[in-house]
């Protein structure tokens, strides 16, 4: 389909966090078949809570929907190899595909990809000392009209901020169709990144489509 020998131009947004936009990754195609696949599938988005948070309600943090799509899907195993190539992380070491979809005034708050293991407890707390989240590559597979930008409200090892919904602090990245980000949740000795704290921002006005590809 063209799309195996496609020229990728990766641009460094931010050296803390490490993250790195690739316009144009995705063929139109290639959106569409995944918004199509998940819609109607949509259900409510949760998150895993820390012990200190037990007793809230996951949905205070995150208002989107989700759907995981079949990583092995043999339509989008061409998708999956060159997602490969890009990382140079073998698909092995992949998560399922999570589709979100923001709709106006949803939002996910700050938050890290990895799990600290030691802020979690029973399966939660085991599965992040067995395995843990390196890097996360995020399908923009739509464009809002106003609001949904990535924040990294610590980018260039800003404090940590007071309000995990602001996106007016560190670097916020627009969405733009067909484009992937990338960004790190560790370092190369395997520490986790505290500034790769990351936010959904609110969408204002449209739909937000995206997913992510987490190694
Ligand atoms: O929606 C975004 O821009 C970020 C979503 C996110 O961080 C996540 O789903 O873990
Ligand atoms: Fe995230």
């Amino acid at each position: 389909d063209g799309a195996a020998d496609r020229r990728v131009r990766l641009s460094t947004l931010s050296l803390w966090p490490r993250v790195l936009l690739a316009e144009d990754f995705l063929t139109p195609a290639e959106a569409e078949l995944i918004v199509s696949r998940a819609d109607g599938h949509m259900h409510k988005s949760g998150v895993s809570l820390k012990e200190a948070d037990r007793g809230k309600s996951s949905s205070d943090y995150r208002t989107s929907s989700q759907w995981s799509y079949p990583l092995w899907d043999e339509a989008i195993l061409p998708l999956d190899r060159r997602v490969q190539q890009l990382t140079r992380i073998p698909m092995t070491h992949a998560e399922q595909i999570q589709v979100l979809r923001y709709l106006p005034n949803e939002h996910y708050t700050a938050h890290h990809d990895f799990f600290d293991p030691g802020e979690y407890s029973g399966r939660d707390r085991e599965s992040g000392y067995a395995s843990n989240r390196l890097l996360t590559v995020f399908f923009y597979l739509s464009e809002p009209e106003e609001g949904g930008e990535t924040g990294f409200p610590r980018a260039g090892k800003l404090p940590q901020p007071r309000d995990f919904l602001d996106c007016s602090r560190g670097l916020a990245v627009k969405p733009q169709r067909l484009a992937v980000l990338l960004f790190y949740s560790m370092l190369p000795n395997g520490e986790f990144d505290q500034t790769s704290l990351h936010t959904g921002c609110d969408v204002k006005k449209g739909v937000k489509w995206s997913a992510n590809f987490w190694f």
